[in-house]
């Protein structure tokens, strides 16, 4: 019997690199993401996180190597307009309206997305399910990042794009992150995370991308190398 194919991956990035206003911002990036897989980036400040992750949210094209998802460029119109139906995209720039209410917040987004019912039990599960009537400006820094998770998990889209979800979060915020994450995963769901804190993401890929210049010579090193001499 002919041994089996592994399944196409869902998404696979193939030689990729990207230019932003003339600079080269990444080179040669290389990766395969399967259904229920996660992939998190690393790498220094300015070294392509964003960049890489608004390519694959089709906001940068790449200027060189191909995007493909189910084996079709996603920079093809006709791809495009069904493969950004699959993103939920959550950025350091979190899109609340200050003068609705949170939970207006949350279901603007899933009426919008044509669902139903989801926006209050999202809302609990992100320890909010006080706060749903008052206005999303009285939200602190955390809320409001625990109000941008309950929206990923009222729209309910297969792939998560996520820029530094972890920022502003207290302990039992990370480990509800590390929660949806895992159970949006178990439902063959993509997860790809950029980001500086650590978070637990079971067997996910490390994608490190270099720093995109030679870092200088700080004062600390310099006494270093003066007490090795
Ligand atoms: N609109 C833009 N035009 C040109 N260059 C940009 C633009 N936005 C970002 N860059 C450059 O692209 C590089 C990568 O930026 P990016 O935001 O992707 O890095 P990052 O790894 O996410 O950084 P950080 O860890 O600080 O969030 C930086 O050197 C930045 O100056």
């Amino acid at each position: 019997m002919a041994p089996r194919k592994p399944p196409f991956p869902r998404l696979l990035l193939d030689n990729v690199s990207c230019m932003r206003n003339a600079q080269q911002i990444l080179r040669h990036c290389n990766a395969s993401v399967h259904d229920g897989s996660a992939l998190v980036l690393t790498g220094t400040n300015g070294s392509g996180k964003t960049t890489f992750l608004r390519m694959l949210a089709g906001f940068s094209k790449p200027s060189a190597g191909q995007i493909l998802w189910n084996g079709h460029n996603i920079t093809d119109s006709g791809v495009f307009h069904q493969y950004k139906l699959q993103l939920n995209w959550l950025s350091l720039k979190d899109a609340i309206k200050d003068k609705f209410t949170v939970l207006d917040n949350v279901q603007w987004f899933e009426v919008l997305e044509g669902k139903m019912g989801k926006s209050l039990p999202a809302l609990e599960l992100m320890g909010l399910g006080r706060l749903v009537n008052e206005k999303a400006r009285l939200l602190s820094m955390g809320q409001r990042k625990r109000l941008q998770l309950a929206r990923l998990l009222a729209i309910d889209r297969p792939i998560w794009l996520l820029d530094e979800p972890s920022v502003a979060l207290d302990d039992d915020g990370v480990q509800l992150l590390e929660h949806i994450i895992a159970e949006h995963r178990k439902k063959g769901g993509i997860v790809i995370v950029a980001t500086h804190l650590p978070i637990e993401i079971e067997d996910a890929m490390v994608l490190r991308l270099p720093p995109r210049f030679q870092r200088r010579m700080t004062l600390v090193d310099m006494l270093d190398r003066a007490e090795i001499s």
